[in-house]
């Protein structure tokens, strides 16, 4: 892969005229429509927009957890359409993480365990003094030994946020990564994700309906119908707002 070919070189992720259809015939859905992004490192990126326009089919494309119908996508360097499922799951292991609304930890083990859990499928020694770090940085260092069920919400999320960090993916892709919590809890796991980005070097991407999310983020991208619509840079919760409103409106006049 060149950067000729899409154009860019810097990318954490990319995509070029991404199409993604369900179904056929009269029940085909079109949920991606020719779709052109790139994801920058070292940045947070959020994908907002009405529901069914696309977010979370956008964001499992980028991560190889959904084919496309058409178009391309990188990873990096790699181009990870075309890839067969065996090198896709582990470049998703090696190289991606995740963190999902339910937070998927496994409640047998303790925070620690559960955050070293993805390192230890992988057969990878996790780097105790990056580990450590990141436990500091979402500041559960008093609550290790804890199982999940004697975590509150926002612990649990802070437990799937270090894990997320602590494998040291070149992408973290959050499906409302803060949906569950209270909006306190929620404005302390979207801090560590700012964090992350600034002190870490961390690139994340985060679909969210939440202005006050969104305005965590260093960029917010605006999906309507499948399409990439509009963007915005350095957003405040306010204008995040405006700009949805506005799109609401062109919505109910079209
Ligand atoms: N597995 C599937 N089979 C058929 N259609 C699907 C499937 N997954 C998504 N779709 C359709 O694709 C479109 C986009 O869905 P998607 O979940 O990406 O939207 P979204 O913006 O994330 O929505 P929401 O904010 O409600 O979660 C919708 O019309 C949806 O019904």
């Amino acid at each position: 892969m060149t950067g000729g070919e899409r154009g860019v070189t810097a990318a954490a992720a990319a995509a070029r005229g991404v199409v993604k259809a369900y179904g056929s015939g009269e029940t085909r859905v079109v949920a991606l429509d020719r779709v052109d992004v790139d994801i920058m490192r070292g940045a947070f990126t959020a994908i907002m927009g009405p529901s069914g326009s696309g977010k979370s089919t956008l964001m499992h494309c980028l991560a190889g957890l959904d084919s496309v119908s058409e178009g391309r996508i990188w990873v990096g360097e790699q181009e990870i359409t075309g890839l067969k499922d065996k090198k896709l799951t582990r470049l998703r292991r090696d190289r991606i993480g995740f963190i999902f609304q339910a937070f998927n930890l496994l409640p047998t083990l303790n925070a620690i365990e559960n955050i070293t859990l993805p390192m230890d499928i992988a057969g990878r020694k996790p780097d105790q003094q990056w580990t450590d770090r990141v436990i500091q940085t979402v500041g559960l260092a008093g609550r290790l030994k804890h199982r999940p069920n004697q975590l509150s919400g926002g612990q649990q999320q802070r437990v799937a946020v270090a894990r997320a960090l602590a494998a040291r993916p070149e992408i973290i892709f959050g499906d409302e990564p803060t949906g569950n919590l209270d909006s306190r809890a929620g404005a302390e796991v979207l801090g560590f994700l700012r964090r992350s980005v600034d002190e870490l070097g961390q690139t994340i991407v985060m679909v969210t309906h939440d202005p006050v999310a969104a305005s965590y983020a260093d960029r917010v991208l605006y999906l309507a119908d499948g399409r990439l619509v509009d963007e915005m840079h350095r957003p405040t919760a306010e204008a995040v707002l405006d700009r949805m409103k506005h799109f609401d409106t062109l919505g109910r006049v079209s």
